[in-house]
């Protein structure tokens, strides 16, 4: 009892049997999402009809945009207001970088973020974020349909479908030399409604459990993460766990690279009436998701114990 190796985040299995709607397996697969992200804030799919060979080439395609010099990527992707697409490496995160595109699955967003990159074309890179980030959508919206379903607001789910706003990041942490810290990524909670990562043989990955503990989070290579962002925890009414995670970067570790799908809510997000009862009255005002994420990054933010909550928590 109390031993670290309790704690393991549920792994569902996708396979062609539960991805139909309404069927046994769909409806237990749906109860495993809901476990895991209220007890954990994450879980991990593992998804054997993901082609094998783009689970490498979008590695490939991570490295080949992050080695391109730091000034083309410094260059501005879109017209969002406040829109960085590039985080280079700085003193709190000397480590990591990353790099964003948005609209990733449609032509038009894979194309233009690559035009940019590479102003005489390149097909392979356009190609392979776009067909990545089309199969990732897919699994965000079946996490997401199997969620609605299971609190049983599924009247809700078009319409917030459509409002997905949806950013694929590519991440590079430099191998770590023998001054550097350990830390890759600090403590953290994402802003989105929800992230999918995607990583192949490496480490680093902790999460923080109810109990207060770090455990490991090692995917395989066919698998994905998917964790819960603040802006699901507060459209859930705290039913949900924002998941709190980091990445630590040890000394016998290569560059380390991971990608992730991270979505937002376009407008405003209300707690569902359905969600909101004796045991869980309303907690949160109705608050706007892009809003959200651009105050999660000021100083008010940096010092707030719960970043949603001092956003618009009652
Ligand atoms: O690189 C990873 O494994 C996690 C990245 C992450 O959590 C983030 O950028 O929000
Ligand atoms: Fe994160």
């Amino acid at each position: 009892m109390g031993s670290q190796t309790e704690h393991k985040i549920p792994v569902i299995n996708f396979s062609e049997e539960n991805l139909k709607p309404g069927s046994d397996s769909w409806v237990l697969a749906s109860k495993q999402i809901r476990y895991g992200l209220e007890e954990y804030g994450c879980f991990e799919i593992v998804y054997d009809n993901f082609p094998l060979q783009l689970h490498q080439s979008i590695f490939d395609a991570a490295k080949e945009v992050l080695d391109l010099p730091k000034e083309t990527k410094m260059q501005k992707t879109s017209d969002r207001p406040g829109a960085l697409s590039y985080v280079a490496p700085n003193p709190a995160v000397p480590l990591y970088e990353n790099i964003a595109i948005y609209n990733p699955s449609t032509l038009e967003g894979a194309e233009s973020f690559t035009n940019i990159m590479w102003p005489q074309g390149n097909r392979n890179f356009r190609d392979t974020v776009h067909s990545f980030s089309k199969r990732l959508e897919e699994l965000y919206e079946i996490t997401t349909r199997m969620v609605f379903e299971n609190y049983d607001v599924e009247a809700l789910f078009d319409s917030f479908r459509n409002s997905s706003l949806h950013m694929l990041r590519l991440f590079k942490y430099r191998a770590r030399q023998m001054n550097d810290t350990n830390v890759g990524l600090i403590d953290h909670t994402d802003s989105t409604f929800i992230t999918i990562l995607h990583q192949i043989e490496v480490q680093g990955l902790q999460i923080k459990t109810k109990d207060g503990k770090w455990i490991d989070v090692q995917p395989s290579a066919s698998s994905f993460i998917v964790i819960a962002g603040d802006a699901l925890k507060a459209w859930s009414n705290d039913r949900v766990r924002a998941c709190e995670h980091h990445v630590i970067i040890n000394l016998e570790n290569k560059e380390r690279y991971s990608i992730g799908l991270f979505t937002f809510i376009k407008g405003v997000i209300h707690v569902p009436k359905e969600l909101v009862t004796d045991e869980y009255p309303l907690r949160y005002k109705p608050f706007d998701n892009l809003a959200f994420s651009r105050f999660y990054l000021t100083e008010e933010a940096r010092n707030s114990p719960c970043l949603i909550k001092t956003f618009c928590g009652i």
